[in-house]
């Protein structure tokens, strides 16, 4: 049950591991919409900015851990848009670790839908959402899909995939991100091509937009 009246922002939290699919089932989301009522943050354009560091130190860091990523300042953006801010969101490289020169400035919207493996793992961003929802994919799955990503889109090569997914995603995922399943609202599985739950979660956001 959704307690928030028209006239507050509702904040909506996607999460759920590397790879499960949330940014496509975020994406199905706004597109099934057809609005621009909503606005759309995700986690990962907060991670802290690696640029005082070498290329080769940046890449040591484990960045499925909370402290990789700059919580605060997504916290200070999810309430600045519900009291009807406008935000300047940073704009993150993958492939340099680094923040760019850019921001993307974003008005307030009725709806905020927030994505990231750890939204539901870090209690103060927990808390802040009206719905919680967890896209639960099975690993090899979620490490396929992250293998071809991250090569395609990420500047990475097979072996520092295979690497870090051993030494940080694997464990921190264990230890952060599968625990925080239990705190999620509802759980889909399939993510992006679960047509049934984008339908249900669309629904929902559209009878709360009326
Ligand atoms: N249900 C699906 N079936 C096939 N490929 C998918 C599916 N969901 C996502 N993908 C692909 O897997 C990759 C990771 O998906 P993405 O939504 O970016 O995951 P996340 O945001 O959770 O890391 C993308 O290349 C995406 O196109
Ligand atoms: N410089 C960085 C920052 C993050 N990552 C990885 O991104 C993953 C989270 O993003 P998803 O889109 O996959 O949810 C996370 O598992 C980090 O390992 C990175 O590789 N490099």
């Amino acid at each position: 049950m959704i307690e928030n009246t028209p006239h507050v922002p509702i904040t909506i939290g996607i999460a759920g591991g590397t790879g499960s699919g949330k940014t496509t089932f975020s994406q199905e989301l706004v597109a099934r919409l057809k609005t621009d009522r909503i606005v759309y943050l995700s986690h990962d354009s907060y991670y802290k900015d690696l640029s005082h560091l070498p290329l080769e130190e940046r890449i040591k860091q484990n960045f499925d851990h909370p402290d990789s990523l700059e919580t605060d300042l997504l916290v200070k953006h999810i309430l600045d848009l519900k009291a009807g801010k406008s935000v300047d969101i940073p704009v993150y490289s993958f492939v340099t670790h680094t923040r760019t020169a850019e921001v993307i400035h974003i008005m307030p919207q009725p709806v905020i839908l927030v994505e990231g493996i750890l939204i539901f793992a870090i209690k103060e961003l927990r808390e802040i959402m009206d719905v919680k929802i967890f896209v639960d994919t099975d690993a090899d799955i979620r490490f396929m899909r992250r293998l071809k990503r991250d090569i395609e889109n990420r500047g990475r090569t097979i072996e520092s995939v295979y690497n870090q997914y051993l030494q940080e995603v694997r464990p921190m995922h264990d230890a952060f991100v599968e625990p925080s399943k239990r705190y999620a609202d509802v759980i889909v599985p399939r993510g992006g091509k679960n047509t049934i739950a984008l339908d249900m979660v669309a629904a929902r956001i559209r009878s709360y937009l009326i």
